[in-house]
């Protein structure tokens, strides 16, 4: 999961230095950190609204598979704005999991 999650940190890092118009990520750190915290808003609500319309027959798994990606997106963008990755975050669960030597162990051997 964090390779994947890693691999999407390094093109929005990437992005940072593109042109507002190339690309969608380029034109939100162009907009500034305010429409982006309003874009992680947005799609929270929506993911909230989602997941309230799970159905007991698992209609609706489906969208709020996509909000929540949608979610983590733009969480992952907002970090990057402030020069934050994903493996802060990833470490910061290691740790409340007990994990933290497990982390250390993988990036070692990346
Ligand atoms: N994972 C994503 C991703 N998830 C969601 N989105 C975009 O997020 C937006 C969310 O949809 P909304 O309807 O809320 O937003 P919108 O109507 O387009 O925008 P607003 O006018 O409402 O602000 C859509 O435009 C989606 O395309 C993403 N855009 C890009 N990526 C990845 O980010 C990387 C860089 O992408 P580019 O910047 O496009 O090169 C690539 O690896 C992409 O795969």
């Amino acid at each position: 999961m964090s390779e994947v999650l890693n691999k999407l940190a390094e093109t929005l890092e990437a992005r940072k230095t593109a042109e507002p118009d190339s690309s969608y990520v380029a034109s939100l750190y162009a907009k500034g950190l305010d429409k982006i915290l309003e874009k992680v808003g947005e799609e929270a609500f929506e993911t909230v609204l989602a997941a309230k319309n799970v159905g007991a027959d698992g209609t609706g798994r489906e969208a709020l598979i996509y909000e929540t990606a949608d979610l983590w997106f733009h969480s992952l963008v907002m970090l990057a704005t402030l020069n934050i990755g994903p493996d802060e975050i990833i470490n910061e669960l290691a740790r409340r999991e007990g994990l933290s030597g497990l982390v250390e162990k993988a990036n070692r051997t990346q």
